[in-house]
């Protein structure tokens, strides 16, 4: 396996991680979701109870790192930075904002609302990559994330406004996203606008449109479009946008599909869209989609995706208890084991009433603390205690609860 050897980065252990999700154990009923829906108009998506029918198995805290499939754009970007290449690099910073979209094609179904306190951890060693991430706050729905890469950090927090509106559900992502070098370099940015679309007929999708800046000390900028989807759209998914320097001058000019590719070509091209001297034979790809899982579900799920709630061997014992993983209703979810997803579901759904009371009488995430603006940064320890495994202060988050500590009024 010679070839094998050179492609892997020397030092970092090799993971085998699973190809395919378990088989079910029992064939799922389906629900009409509009019945659901009707009941709920005007309520905030990511409160709405459903039955684990419109679940697919991971968490929110895990999509979350779903944004770092192509993390390998920021090691590049690191690379090229250093070697005092800022065009290159601002150009893969923008693939890989783009590119964190492209596992939401295909995909129609909610990802768990995480418990308050729970946690995920993602250890990537073979992409170098150490991911975290907390629920923080169930009113509003808050999550924070904190990831390190070879030669960058990653982080921010996320929350959703969401709008119901007849045709569609509008959700606005609130917050930024910061990447800080090693060198020192930090880029700023906001995710676009996601519509979800056929709520009451045909199939549920999304679509994502919105100005989207990239900002930050470096010389450069960049603005991507990503095109508002219309009826008689006969090339959806596009991203169109600049990169400038300090005057406001276009040193080059991206495009591409969020689902798909994004290419460059230096200078500016006029016309949005694509443009005609803007055909990938002339321009150069910064970022290409990985092939889709072969085995897939009805879930959708990447061949990354997949990975996400596996328990890989020896595992298990190094988790705290608040991991997305142990939690059960996802759990049978995943195993196809539908009842028990449905009961658990519920019995964590009305133990998670109590998170309200919780959160007002003080409660504080265990690995995040919220600065003066009023977003979360990473306080440190997680890796260090999961060494030592000492997981004290973290809650069982998934176990029973006692009833006499919950608010009757729900
Ligand atoms: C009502 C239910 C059954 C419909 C299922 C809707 C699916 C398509 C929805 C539910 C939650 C949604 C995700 C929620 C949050 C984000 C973060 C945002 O920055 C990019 C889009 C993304 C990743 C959404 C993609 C679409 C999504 C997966």
């Amino acid at each position: 396996m010679h070839g094998d050897k050179e492609d892997c980065d020397s030092g970092y252990p090799q993971i085998e991680r699973r190809k395919k999700l378990p088989d079910p154990v029992l064939r799922e009923k389906g629900v009409s979701l509009w019945s659901l829906i009707k009941d709920n108009v005007g309520k905030d998506l990511t409160r709405v109870c459903l039955p684990v029918y419109f679940n697919e198995p991971i968490s929110s805290l895990q999509k979350c790192f779903e944004d770092l499939e192509y993390s390998d754009l920021l090691d590049r970007a690191y690379k090229y930075g250093k070697e005092g290449n800022s065009l290159q690099r601002i150009l893969n910073v923008a693939a890989f904002a783009v590119s964190g979209y492209s596992s939401s094609e295909g995909r129609h179904c909610k990802p768990f609302n995480p418990l308050l306190g729970e946690t995920f951890e993602a250890d990537y060693p073979e992409k170098g990559l150490h991911f975290f991430s907390e629920k923080v706050s169930h009113h509003p729905t808050l999550l924070a994330f904190h990831c390190e890469g070879k030669g960058w950090k990653f982080w921010g927090d996320s929350n959703l406004r969401s709008k119901f509106s007849g045709r569609s559900i509008q959700l606005d992502p609130v917050g930024v996203l910061t990447l800080e070098f090693d060198d020192g370099e930090t880029f700023q940015w906001s995710k676009v606008t996601t519509n979800i679309y056929n709520l009451i007929l045909g199939q549920v999708y999304c679509d994502h449109h919105g100005l989207m800046q990239i900002r930050g000390n470096s010389q450069y900028s960049c603005k991507l479009k990503f095109k508002e989807q219309s009826i008689i759209e006969r090339n959806p998914h596009q991203v169109h946008g600049f990169v400038e320097d300090h005057s406001g001058k276009k040193v080059a000019t991206l495009f591409g599909k969020w689902d798909d590719s994004m290419y460059y070509v230096n200078g500016e091209v006029k016309g949005s869209g694509k443009p005609k001297v803007c055909c990938p034979s002339e321009a150069t790809l910064l970022w290409k989609r990985n092939e889709p899982a072969p085995n897939r579900t009805r879930y959708n799920l990447t061949s990354f995706a997949i990975t996400l709630n596996e328990i890989t061997p020896g595992l298990q014992e190094k988790l705290p208890p608040t991991d997305s993983r142990l939690r059960p209703d996802q759990r049978h979810l995943e195993n196809g084991e539908f009842d028990g997803a449905n009961s658990e579901k519920q019995r964590l759904e009305r133990r998670q009433r109590m998170s309200r009371k919780l959160q007002e009488s003080g409660w504080k995430p265990r690995w995040f603390r919220k600065d003066g603006n009023g977003s979360y940064h990473y306080v440190g320890g997680y890796w260090e205690a999961r060494e030592q495994a000492n997981w004290d202060g973290c809650p069982d988050i998934f176990g029973e609860f006692n009833e006499e500590t919950v608010d009757s009024s729900g």
